[in-house]
């Protein structure tokens, strides 16, 4: 497996965000943190900021989406050229017409689910969708600690992708750092969020490849 590093911006330095976008052009996607100070307590950024994140990102972009009424707003970043567009699945009450609609305007179509939300309602509905994102934190803030109890989500996820053959994505996000993210790797995660752990420090780059041996040994182990 090649697995997938997207840093996340939140630990970025939002003065100088250009030149922390620069330093993580190793990166396969930039994960951009979106959020409303409702559906999680604290607050980034929205369409504007996120079309002119855009516009510079040397690589392209993974929105996640930490608001409510996604619905309304979901499409908007599809329409401004995101890669992949993720949202809650605790935020909509019709995921499916959402991911159809985000992958008609041309975006990877992206369910999220917090560390309290069962998996089992969605694994039927995974043709419609082109990732899943295991939160192994709380959704709001960086710096968390990860969570290993949420790993039996992603083994039946990675069981359901095995038995259909699907090309979904599963990825995880939260306290991933160079001794967690074995453990994600080996559950099934083949796409790794990281804030802390790539902008800790004075070389991102390093910290990307040390992120991608590291899951990519523990893939190949397990
Ligand atoms: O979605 C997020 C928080 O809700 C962030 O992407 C995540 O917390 C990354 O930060 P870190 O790697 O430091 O845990």
């Amino acid at each position: 497996m090649s697995a997938r590093i997207n840093p996340s911006i939140l630990s970025a330095d939002f003065v100088n965000l250009q030149a922390d976008l620069e330093r993580i052009a190793s990166a396969d996607l930039v994960h951009v943190d979106v959020m409303d100070n409702h559906f999680v307590p604290n607050l980034t950024f929205g369409p504007q900021m996120v079309g002119r994140i855009q516009d510079v990102s040397p690589v392209p972009l993974d929105v996640h989406l930490m608001i409510s009424d996604v619905d309304r707003w979901a499409p908007g970043y599809a329409e401004l050229g995101a890669y992949s567009v993720t949202f809650h699945a605790e935020a909509t009450g019709d995921p499916v017409a959402l991911a159809r609609r985000l992958r008609s305007i041309g975006a990877r179509a992206g369910i999220a689910v917090k560390p309290g939300t069962p998996i089992e309602p969605y694994l039927e509905l995974l043709p419609e969708f082109d990732q899943v994102l295991v939160m192994t934190v709380e959704p709001g803030f960086g710096g968390q600690s990860f969570m290993p109890e949420t790993m039996p989500k992603l083994q039946a996820l990675s069981a359901e992708v095995a038995r259909t053959g699907l090309d979904v994505w599963l990825q995880v996000d939260g306290g991933i750092s160079a001794d967690t993210i074995g453990i994600a790797a080996a559950a099934g995660a083949d796409t790794f969020v990281a804030g802390s752990a790539v902008y800790s420090g004075s070389d991102p780059a390093s910290n990307i490849a040390l992120l991608r041996a590291a899951a990519e040994a523990s893939t190949h182990t397990h």
